[in-house]
């Protein structure tokens, strides 16, 4: 196995969210985090890159093995497509970047900066990156946001070249990423809430309190 969760809990805001969580990733896998708005799918992923500690359980996955794509794109704003590229590439030992840029079919923008992409290239970018990072397991918070159909595409067979390759991947999706792949649902593992928090009950949003 590339990735062993063993019974975690993981809190956010100082509050449980999610507990008795295990799951085990071999390479060549692709498990998909399913569940809705709030149930802990991004603070899962933090802690499984560790980012965060859990309350409880462990992770169990050798040390720089995991590749954390967030929300966020992480750009260089004024570095080119290259350059970004280039930057990472050197930060992690210097893969190539030419993969990178044909996979994500970033060659036309390479000399463009950064903060000069529309929403889905800067998306196509973030995720080039895990290209040239050479990490094995890449840990993914909805990769596909302001991506087309033809750039979702493009990534479901980067994942799948990566798998191919001996990679994994773990990536809470709300979407469909047109290959077959095992789910876990998180929604029984939502946490009980401390006695105290019904004020932090999700019923209250929305509401003019
Ligand atoms: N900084 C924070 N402080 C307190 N609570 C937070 C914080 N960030 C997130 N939360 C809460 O933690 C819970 C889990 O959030 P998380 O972002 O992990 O959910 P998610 O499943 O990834 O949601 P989504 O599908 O909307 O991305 C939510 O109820 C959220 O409101």
């Amino acid at each position: 196995m590339v990735l062993t969760v063993t019974d975690i809990a993981v809190a956010r805001g100082g509050l449980p969210v999610l507990e008795g969580v295990s799951f085990a990733l071999a390479a060549g896998e692709v498990l998909l985090l399913r569940g809705p708005n709030g149930i802990g799918k991004t603070t899962l992923l933090r802690t499984v890159a560790r980012l965060q500690p859990p309350l409880a359980g462990a992770v169990d996955c050798a040390p720089d093995a995991i590749a954390y794509g967030a929300h966020a794109d992480g750009l260089k704003a004024q570095l080119t497509v290259a350059e970004n590229l280039s930057f990472w590439a050197g930060i992690y030992g210097g893969q190539d970047i030419a993969p990178a840029l044909r996979d994500f079919n970033l060659d036309g923008l390479r000399d463009r900066a950064a903060q000069n992409l529309s929403a889905g290239q800067k998306r196509r970018l973030g995720l080039a990156r895990l290209l040239v990072t050479g990490r094995p397991v890449w840990a993914l918070d909805e990769p596909t946001v302001s991506l087309d159909t033809a750039s979702v595409g493009l990534f479901a067979q980067a994942v799948r070249r990566h798998c191919a390759a001996g990679g994994a991947a773990l990536i809470a999706t709300h979407i469909d990423l047109g290959f077959e792949a095992r789910e876990l649902d998180l929604g029984p593992y939502r946490a009980m809430p401390p006695e105290d928090a019904g004020r932090f009950d999700d019923s209250f949003e929305g509401a003019f309190l």
